[in-house]
């Protein structure tokens, strides 16, 4: 069976009435589409909910009853003098509907081809990290092949991160300032549509672009086998429009996309992405974040380089080349579709050899590479076709995140718009992390192939590196819109101490700057599917088996890390990167403290060798209740989380924190620095009133730290009742990301309607 759903549109009405509610009265009337009508002169948006189905032809609205007399007779009278727009309105959408369905059928093809060539994971359970728990689901490509993704040690990258600022402590003086986001509806114009499908005929051409295009864009050459039929899926598809008359297929229409008329093609942009590369919560991100904006009816991409020989993506037969630092260097494209989401690899010999260490190399070596990355990204619209189709650019907004792909936005203006290409497509960069910026010497700008007057946006100067250069601050200039990932976050970045150097910037860009609080897979990171915790006497549990679930997997991972195995003793965990932000030394400050109580206290990490050898002597000197893990395990990660009893997160800074949202969906409690989107997250346990979530702590001090550990312990042991409650809070809260997408899509449109 095969279906569709009905399309959204803005229509303008010819006089400043207000919007009325219209319907059809049909016998298919569960069967219509809902039109978003924006009156002329007051722009505000309402809701016409006018009969439709493809099948009929089109007949003229009546007025809802309801409305009054008045009113009734106005919009009677204007609905009449609008037939005429609404019949040709109508054929726009019976081809738009004719388009879906060709989107829809392709990538179903490409599912079943997928299958068809799926290979059964004989890998390891450690290297099966995120094998999916639902078997049965109809997703099958995702679900069955994850189990071929390896998972290697990493070392963060240090080349670019900017010399250590004193202690932050700024989790103190945040107040609330949300900012609303702008949403101004553009002026009328010509639709991004038609401009993208005029652009879309062009790039057939390349000798078009060449005249206008500078080195390494008229460098890029196609040596593709498959030149042929990249061509031939640039061609704009003409619907049948009879043919969908007399389609049954479109009798069964689905509900309109959440994203309703904001629907938009959308192209995440990262260094990394969950399950096939991460290093921690930038991969996570990049690996879910699409799936939620999918969801929410959003054509989507995520592009990631290929550092490894992943399962799932195919070499999809394309081959371009891009100058870098006067270097030819070949790029290929592979793909794959998972969750509604394609899922682009960028393989080129620069990124073999690499995943264990992904942001390892030179300074030079890694800038390179991301030029490379970013410069094949932006035109990964045109030149990959997913389910048969081009995404083209119109209606598209990509985003970027972090310093890595900060050049993307810069590329986009620099190359395209300011010559009058993609003028319709925006950027968007993420900030997971400012203390990692892409620093160098100012002559780093002459490797990245720019026109020469950008060097200004990526030249910054600051006390500590004098005059440099700075992706990042390039970067937050070029992009349309600038979004952290919570509400904490955002303001920190605006002061001295939590801008690191980029605040001047960040708040000279304030206007288009917002916080987003990151959602969380709650299929991975669930309980009750959890695949970690299906053997080795590990079990899944929900709220209702939390009594006997939850102290089963302690049990288990008591014995797993060969600690004395009972229930009674708190269980402490730590999982993180072992750097100056985590306060991993915070911890250590600690220890001597909690080895005076009747504790476990487990830590999984990487990182700084020093804080990685502090881990293993912990392990040593006292091992009948430390364990220091140090590696990169997922599966350890989870069973963790779910063993444990309480989870720190001392951060000096946090973003946001990922971990401290896992361990609530597991009835895990947090205790973490008041910083960031920790704050935003954990709110504090209130015994009064039997509210809270966990324990903060308003400063980066040892002292601190065992001050509300110390309180957390208390009623881990005294307030049984009060502990299940701060539990059941943690597990029963909606941490999907469906919330942070909508959000995302506000994002989205506010970009996509600014000029
Ligand atoms: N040794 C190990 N073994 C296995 N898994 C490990 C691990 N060490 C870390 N991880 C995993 O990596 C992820 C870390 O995510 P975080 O959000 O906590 O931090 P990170 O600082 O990397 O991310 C940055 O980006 C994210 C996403 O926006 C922000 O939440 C965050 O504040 C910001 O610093 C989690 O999934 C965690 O389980």
């Amino acid at each position: 069976m095969s279906s569709i759903g009905s399309l959204p549109f803005i229509i303008e009405t010819t006089k400043a009435e207000s919007p009325v509610l219209l319907s059809r009265k049909n016998k298919n009337r569960d069967k219509f589409s809902f039109f978003t009508c924006r009156t002329k002169k007051s722009h505000n948006l309402a809701v016409l909910n006018y009969g439709f189905s493809p099948k009929s032809k089109p007949v003229r609205a009546t007025v809802e009853e309801g409305a009054s007399g008045d009113e009734s007779e106005d919009a009677l009278q204007a609905s009449i003098e609008k037939s005429k727009k609404v019949l040709a309105m109508q054929r726009d959408l019976l081809q738009q509907i004719a388009e879906r369905r060709k989107i829809v059928s392709s990538i179903k093809s490409s599912i079943i081809d997928s299958e068809v060539d799926e290979v059964p994971s004989e890998q390891s359970e450690e290297s099966s990290p995120n094998q999916d728990h639902t078997s049965s689901s109809g997703q099958g490509v995702h679900e069955k092949q994850n189990g071929s993704i390896l998972w290697k040690n990493y070392i963060h990258s240090t080349a670019d991160e900017v010399p250590e600022t004193s202690t932050l402590d700024i989790s103190k003086g945040y107040d609330d300032d949300k900012r609303e986001l702008e949403q101004q509806l553009p002026p009328k114009k010509a639709s991004s549509h038609e401009d993208s499908s005029k652009q879309l005929r062009v790039t057939g051409s390349e000798k078009v672009w060449s005249d206008k295009l500078p080195s390494f864009l008229s460098n890029t050459s196609e040596i593709s086998t498959t030149n042929e039929k990249q061509e031939n899926v640039n061609e704009p598809i003409l619907p049948e429009i009879n043919n969908i008359e007399n389609d049954p297929a479109t009798e069964d229409i689905l509900p309109p996309p959440l994203a309703g008329a904001n629907v938009m093609n959308v192209i995440m942009v990262a260094a990394e992405c969950a399950p096939w590369s991460k290093t921690g919560g930038l991969g996570d991100v990049a690996g879910s974040l699409p799936k939620a904006l999918a969801r929410r009816g959003h054509r989507v991409m995520v592009v990631a380089p290929r550092y490894g020989n992943y399962a799932e993506p195919h070499d999809i037969g394309v081959r371009k080349r891009y100058k870098v630092d006067g270097q030819d260097i070949e790029v290929t494209f592979f793909q794959t579709y998972i969750d509604g989401v394609d899922f682009v690899f960028i393989d080129s010999h620069v990124f073999c050899h690499i995943e264990g260490n992904i942001y390892g190399g030179s300074r030079l070596d890694i800038l390179k590479r991301m030029a490379l990355f970013c410069k094949a990204a932006v035109e990964v619209p045109w030149h990959v076709p997913c389910g048969g189709i081009c995404y083209g650019d119109g209606n598209l907004v990509f985003i970027a995140n972090d310093w890595h792909t900060a050049l993307l936005p810069v590329y986009l203006k620099a190359y395209y718009r300011d010559n009058g290409l993609m003028k319709f497509t925006r950027s968007i960069l993420v900030i997971h992390n400012i203390a990692h910026q892409g620093r160098g010497p100012v002559d780093d700008f002459f490797h990245v192939d720019l026109p020469e007057h950008y060097i200004d946006l990526f030249k910054l100067h600051d006390p500590v590196g004098g005059e440099h250069f700075n992706i990042f601050a390039a970067g937050l200039k070029a992009a349309d819109r600038v979004v952290t990932v919570s509400h904490g976050y955002s303001w920190e970045l605006k002061t001295s101490e939590g801008g690191w150097g980029l605040h001047n910037i960040i708040k000279e860009n304030d206007w288009k700057f917002s916080g987003i609080v990151n959602g969380i897979d709650t299929k991975e990171w669930n309980p009750l599917f959890d695949v970690h915790l299906t053997s080795d006497g590990y079990t899944n549990y929900s709220l209702e088996t939390l009594h006997t679930g939850k102290p089963q997997c302690k049990a288990a991972l008591q014995k797993e890390l060969g600690l004395p195995v009972r229930p009674d003793v708190p269980m402490i965990g730590f999982i993180g990167r072992l750097d100056q932000q985590k306060g991993v030394d915070l911890i250590a400050e600690a220890v001597p403290w909690m080895l005076g109580q009747d504790v476990q206290l487990v830590m999984l990490g990487t990182g700084r060798q020093d804080l990685e050898q502090m881990l293993r002597q912990f392990e040593n000197q006292h091992h009948d209740k430390i364990r220091g893990w140090v590696g990169f395990s997922v599966k350890m990660a989870h069973r963790i989380t779910a063993g444990s009893d309480v989870l720190l997160m001392p951060s000096r800074f946090e973003p946001c924190g990922l971990n401290q949202l896992y361990a609530m969906m597991y009835g895990t409690i947090p205790v973490v620095h008041a910083v960031g989107g920790l704050r935003d997250t954990v709110q504090p346990f209130d015994p009064f009133n039997e509210s809270g979530l966990g324990w903060t702590f308003d400063g980066a001090e040892a002292n601190k730290l065992i001050h509300a550990l110390g309180n957390c312990l208390f009623t881990y042991r005294e307030y049984k009742k009060s502990w299940e409650g701060l539990q059941r809070r943690g597990m029963t809260q909606d941490l999907s990301w469906d919330h942070a997408a909508e959000k995302y899509e506000e994002v989205l449109v506010a970009a996509k309607y600014q000029w």
